[in-house]
């Protein structure tokens, strides 16, 4: 039985799932966690790569690997290849003054959909590059090529056996999914625009070059491989590109992923360019384009909920399930890290509506529950589509109360797949087709889905719109 390694790098942990070529069944797993925090070094998650892949029980017996991880991080390497300071990943919020300059320089919002399909927002690997060159430009200076995080991880694979840090001049290379998230490559023409990022941060930099979604990004090195057969790497890609394959998105599918980020997304066929900006136009790893809406506050909410009241995430189930709809009035509105979508980088969360028959740890429950999800209600609106089938997916999809409650708040029926970890499947599936070769990606059996059905509650999102209007209007 041949297998297949897939990584997921994304912001909190790191996750390894080793998958059988022919019929994508799960053989093994393993995970490690990130650190919290908006800005780390690279050979963390290094360190944890390695040991999710310990607990999936080594690489030994794979016969090709994919790295997929959080999008838009900025990774500076000097001209000896290494690190120059700590990644800023896609939720620090410090380089949101530097992209609102940005698209002032450029001409507005407009002129930057029309040449990279998005608006540069704090997240976009170019405005941080803009942050560095004004902030650090000891820093800028040293830096000789930039890189995401996946781009990083699959280069120290890459890497001779045992290397402990540095690099020995092996090409850089990225796919077309993470590209289309440093705001200075074009999903529409498949090339980098240069003039931008020279713009941006005063000089060019050294970039990966961009591979196609099935082509090889060299050969397996570290953890002793390589040496006694071939290992290839598959081009790897963002963490949303990656679920969209693992979960088998279609056109007519719209992807809604509740992790750190909360995102909303579809396949389509064509590239998209949203002046608003709230849409970006983003590439996929199969050849055609992810158009996304992307949130910071998703996941972490339900956290923070847990955490204040003292209950475990079972808990927060229980106690949502048992305030009524729209808890009363309550209305939390969960801008708790800032926000990227709408942009207000600075914005703090907010509860309104506190009586004292909403003072209960129910009603809070049953509110930041429906406050993440009337939120992630807009993103799913503002990307204009009305899919056959809705999926829920994500860590924040395994709770009760989202599965019981996304359908009314969202007014459909959503569909759940199997809990797995769809990013990492997603980038193993890549693997799988590296192996396979063919116009399109293997087809696997995905696993029995689930689909929730509830009564839509229109006035749970009425009252929470009326609440975030009012509150962050003229924020
Ligand atoms: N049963 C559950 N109920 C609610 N949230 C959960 C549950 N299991 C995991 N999560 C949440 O999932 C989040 C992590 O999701 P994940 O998709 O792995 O994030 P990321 O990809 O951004 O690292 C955590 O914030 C965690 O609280
Ligand atoms: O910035 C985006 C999408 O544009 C985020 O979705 C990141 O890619 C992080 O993803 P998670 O770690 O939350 O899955």
């Amino acid at each position: 039985m041949a297998l297949v390694a897939g990584v997921d790098s994304s912001t909190q942990s790191c996750k390894v799932v080793i998958r059988d070529v022919e019929t994508g069944a799960l053989v093994r797993h393993g995970r490690a966690a990130h650190p919290g925090g908006t800005e780390v070094h690279p050979d963390v998650w290094w360190a944890a790569l390695l040991a999710a892949v310990e607990s999936a029980g080594g690489l030994d017996d794979v016969a090709a690997l994919s790295v997929a991880a959080q999008q838009h991080g900025m990774v500076c390497l000097d001209a000896t290849g290494e690190v120059v300071r700590d990644a800023l990943l896609w939720n620090d919020t410090r380089s949101a003054g530097a992209a609102r300059d940005l698209v002032a320089e450029l001409g507005g919002p407009r002129r930057w959909a029309e040449a990279v399909g998005s608006v540069p927002v704090a997240a976009f690997t170019v405005a941080k590059l803009r942050w560095l060159a004004e902030h650090e430009p000891g820093n800028a200076r040293r830096t000789a090529s930039v890189c995401l995080p996946h781009d990083w991880l699959t280069w120290r694979l890459g890497g001779p056996a045992g290397d402990g840090g540095g690099r020995d001049g092996g090409e850089l290379v990225t796919d077309r999914g993470d590209a289309s998230g440093t705001g200075y490559w074009s999903p529409a023409t498949g090339s980098y625009r240069t003039d931008l990022l020279e713009a941006a941060f005063g000089a060019v930099p050294g970039l990966p070059r961009v591979l196609g979604p099935r082509e090889q990004a060299g050969e397996l090195r570290a953890f002793g491989a390589g040496e006694a057969g071939r290992v290839p790497l598959a081009p790897g890609t963002g963490d949303n590109m990656a679920a969209a394959l693992g979960v088998g998105a279609e056109p007519g599918d719209v992807v809604v992923s509740i992790g750190t980020s909360g995102t909303a997304f579809a396949v389509a066929a064509t590239p998209s360019a949203d002046p608003g900006g709230a849409v970006a136009g983003f590439a996929d790893a199969t050849g055609r384009f992810l158009p996304l809406v992307c949130t910071l506050n998703a996941a972490r909410v339900l956290d923070a909920a847990a955490r204040l009241l003292g209950v475990d995430p079972e808990g927060l189930d229980r106690l949502a399930l048992e305030a009524p709809a729209g808890a009363g009035g309550l209305v939390c509105v969960p801008y708790l890290e800032g926000e990227r979508t709408p942009n207000l980088p600075d914005a703090t969360g907010s509860l309104h509506g506190l009586t004292l028959g909403t003072s209960t740890p129910a009603h809070l429950a049953r509110a930041a529950v429906e406050g993440m999800l009337c939120h992630l209600a807009d993103a799913f609106d503002a990307l204009g589509l009305d899919p056959a089938r809705v999926l829920l997916v994500g860590g924040g999809a395994r709770s009760r109360a989202v599965r019981g409650i996304a359908p009314a708040v969202f007014g459909r029926p959503v569909v759940v797949p199997q809990p797995g970890e769809y990013v990492a499947d997603g980038a193993a599936r890549q693997a799988a087709w590296l192996l396979a070769g063919g116009d399109e990606p293997p087809l696997w059996e995905t696993g029995g889905a689930e689909r929730f059905e509830a009564d839509a509650t229109p006035d749970v999102r009425a009252r929470y719109a009326e609440v975030r209007d009012t509150r962050f209007h003229d924020a």
